[in-house]
């Protein structure tokens, strides 16, 4: 693959996929925004698209992509009933609704430390943890790119959004085994 060639998207299920059950979160950051929101527009556009409906998709944003996956966690367990007053030492149940799947968004551009790669490495491995910890699917729509041009190519300016990929992702993984 040369420099400029880049994934082109991935291929659909052969099963016709019905989000329309299902609630969703985004959670995005509010770094590299300029990228980060066509990412997320291409996302919600996917989820619409296989049936979700647009008040089920609910979008929470952070400062950066390492605060991800810990919103990611505090947001889906309290979804499940499982949120924690800390402030009071005592659980507070809340009654909402448990989320079916989320997806985290987020760009990481190369600077001139290493930061990039103890951000990229913690991230990722987070986003991991918190699905497998809960059970929610967790999509892990982070760019990790070494130019700007990398990124602004893969959120849809000039290439392919993956924040679609991501979209039915979330529908396919929230839906597997039902
Ligand atoms: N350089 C980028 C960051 N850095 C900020 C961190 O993600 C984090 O918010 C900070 O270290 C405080 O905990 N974040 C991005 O999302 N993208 C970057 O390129
Ligand atoms: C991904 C980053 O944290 C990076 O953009 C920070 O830039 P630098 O390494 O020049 O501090």
């Amino acid at each position: 693959m040369g420099g400029d060639d880049f994934h082109k998207g991935v291929k659909q299920p052969s099963t016709k996929l019905d989000g329309s059950a299902l609630r969703i979160l985004i959670v995005h950051t509010r770094w590299n925004s300029e990228i980060v929101d066509p990412l997320v527009e291409g996302s919600i556009t996917a989820l619409v698209n296989y049936g979700v409906k647009r008040e089920n998709i609910i979008l929470r944003d952070v400062p950066g992509a390492f605060e991800l996956p810990s919103a990611a966690l505090r947001l889906i367990r309290q979804s499940q009933g499982q949120s924690q007053n800390l402030l009071m030492g005592s659980p507070q149940v809340s009654s909402a609704m448990p989320f079916d799947a989320a997806i985290c968004v987020g760009v990481l551009i190369k600077g001139s430390t290493m930061h990039f790669e103890y951000i990229a490495d913690a991230t990722s491995h987070g986003i991991m943890k918190v699905g497998l910890d809960t059970g929610v699917p967790v999509i892990f729509g982070v760019l990790t790119c070494l130019t700007e041009e990398q990124a602004t190519q893969r959120a849809g300016m000039g290439g392919h959004n993956h924040g679609a990929d991501w979209g039915s992702a979330a529908v396919e993984m929230a839906l597997l085994g039902l």
